[in-house]
């Protein structure tokens, strides 16, 4: 799914006026059914409904959405902010629609801001995509009396005073517990730094056009169920597991071997044909135990790596999860990537030692995975002050070294070589714990030596990973949630997407 600028979604809108053809106040009308079907799932009429409009389009979808829940029995209190900002045409033909079913109550100084006395939901309709300068005045008054108002806050499409494409600097915005975005996602929503601004967020359709959405050019995706499904590989009858890869992973130091057990495990699950696990030798009766279907190849080393062995044989190598730093680790991974050849998966210490030493990042095969959090990446690409200064990061270090890099958290996204990104839409916070990092390292190894292409790996994988959380969370809840329980679960993901 794409993610897409207010610009463009104004193209869109603009296209399916013309073209469908419908009218705009048409098209605010259906908006405006979409967003209420939405609420009246969510909330039954026993509650009191405060609706709060601008006098732009935003506020037109407000003053149609409080005439919707007003015919649905819902008590529905009324205000819209009336500055200086003429009113847009589809608002004045909703407020005529009004006209004896509901009063309007104007706020046109500080001290017309409602009490909003608790117990209402707020419905915030003051600004949308529209949104083109801070907000000040009496707009903010009236966002803050709201935020302090401690009642659930609903935002339709998007949060008044969040800016949808850049960083928001003020403080002055509405944070509501649910944002209802209309048919494309911003990309405001995924930046860490937006969270209290978005809530949890949906997305309805109001029927904009598909050709339209499809005409207007995006670097940013939303990974989807559907998508995954498509790039899934099926069995083949005759299938054994020479057909299924080989996967070598390189994981594990003294103190550290849950790492590359978990690494081990997940490989498995995802479905590997064979899998090898190069561990320092102290590794070797823990994991000849514990995961008795991977064959081991101890290294000379007894707490850490030293050393590489024939990697010519295998189809993909994830390496990184517990490694550590020593000197003859770093050595070897300079060496076995280079002699491996094809791209791999590095997580984990593996890229600390890259942030290190940064000549390995000339000799990386192109397209090669790297799995860093936002610490491991900030070692690799420098300090930045908002998120979307990140991505900005994050798409010049993906492009500049053709390498993936999967930046983890909520929404992991995915940087291509190419400049595309992709923001996943599946995981929740209790994967928010140690060992589950590694449990995605093993998921794209696998899935890369079952030739999956490394952008499809790292796709599936992450998307994957996350339906993987989500099931386990079901059962075990999101706080008592480990990452052996998601290890657990990955059989259920491919099911759950097939
Ligand atoms: N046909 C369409 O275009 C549709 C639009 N829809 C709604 O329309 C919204 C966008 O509407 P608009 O483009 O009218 O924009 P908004 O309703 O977001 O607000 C625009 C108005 O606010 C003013 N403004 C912007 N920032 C301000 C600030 N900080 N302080 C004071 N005034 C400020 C602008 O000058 C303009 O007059 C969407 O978010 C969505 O809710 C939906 O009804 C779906 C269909
Ligand atoms: N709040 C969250 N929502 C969804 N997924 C999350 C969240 N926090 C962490 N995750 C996922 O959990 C994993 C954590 O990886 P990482 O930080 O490397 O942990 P570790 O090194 O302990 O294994 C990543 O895949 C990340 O996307
Ligand atoms: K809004």
């Amino acid at each position: 799914m794409k993610i897409l600028p207010a610009g463009q979604i104004r193209n869109i809108d603009a296209y399916t006026i013309k073209n469908e053809p419908i009218r705009s106040i048409d098209l605010m009308e259906r908006a405006a059914k979409a967003f209420t079907r939405w609420f009246t799932t969510r909330f039954s009429p026993k509650y009191q409904v405060t609706v709060i409009c601008g006098t732009g389009n935003n506020g037109g979808d407000g003053l149609a959405v409080a005439r919707m829940l007003n015919e649905k029995n819902y008590k529905v209190s009324l205000y819209a902010i009336k500055k200086s900002a003429s009113a847009s045409d589809d608002f004045k033909i909703n407020e005529k629609r009004l006209e004896g079913l509901i009063h309007i109550n104007k706020i046109t100084s500080p001290g017309e801001v409602p009490e909003f006395s608790t117990g209402h939901i707020v419905i915030d309709a003051i600004f949308g995509s529209g949104l083109s300068r801070d907000v000040e005045g009496l707009y903010a008054d009236v966002i803050r009396a709201m935020n302090n108002s401690g009642n659930t806050i609903v935002s339709i499409d998007i949060a008044s005073g969040l800016f949808a494409d850049r960083h928001t600097f003020s403080d002055i915005v509405v944070k509501p517990e649910f944002t209802v975005s209309f048919q494309i996602p911003k990309l405001a929503f995924f930046m860490p730094e937006n969270s209290r601004y978005v809530g949890d967020w949906y997305i309805v359709d109001i029927g904009l056009m598909q050709e339209a959405i499809e005409k207007e050019a995006s670097d940013y995706f939303m990974l989807t169920d559907g998508f995954v499904k498509s790039e899934l590989k099926k069995r083949e009858k005759f299938a054994h597991k020479g057909t299924h890869g080989r996967a070598l992973v390189m994981a594990g130091s003294y103190g550290k071997m849950g790492a590359a057990v978990l690494c081990a495990k997940a490989a498995l699950r995802t479905g590997v044909g064979l899998l090898t696990m190069n561990i320092p030798r102290c590794g070797y009766n823990i994991m000849q135990s514990v995961v008795p279907e991977a064959m081991v190849l101890p290294d000379e080393g007894d707490h850490f790596l030293t050393s590489y062995g024939d990697v010519s044989k295998f189809d993909a190598l994830g390496i990184g999860p517990g490694i550590g730093q020593e000197q003859e680790t770093v050595y070897s991974l300079m060496q076995v990537v280079q002699a491996f050849g094809k791209p791999l998966v590095i997580d984990a210490d593996g890229l600390n030692i890259i942030a290190q030493h940064r000549e390995i990042l000339e000799v990386l095969p192109s397209k090669t995975i790297l799995t860093p959090h936002p610490k491991e990446f900030e070692r690799l690409a420098g300090k930045w002050s908002d998120d979307f200064e990140r991505l900005e990061k994050l798409v010049a270090f993906a492009s500049e070294n053709d390498v993936i890099v999967v930046l983890k958290g909520a929404h992991t996204s995915i940087a291509l070589p190419t400049g595309e990104v992709y923001f996943n839409s599946s995981g929740n916070p209790g994967m928010a714990s140690g060992g589950t990092g590694d449990v995605l390292t093993g998921m794209i190894t696998s899935l890369l030596a079952q030739g999956y292409l490394p952008e499809y790996a790292a796709k599936v994988g992450v998307y994957l990973h996350g339906v993987a959380g989500d099931l386990a969370a079901e059962v075990t809840g999101q706080i008592g949630m480990i990452a052996s329980d998601l290890i657990d679960f990955i059989p259920d993901a491919y099911q759950n997407i097939r």
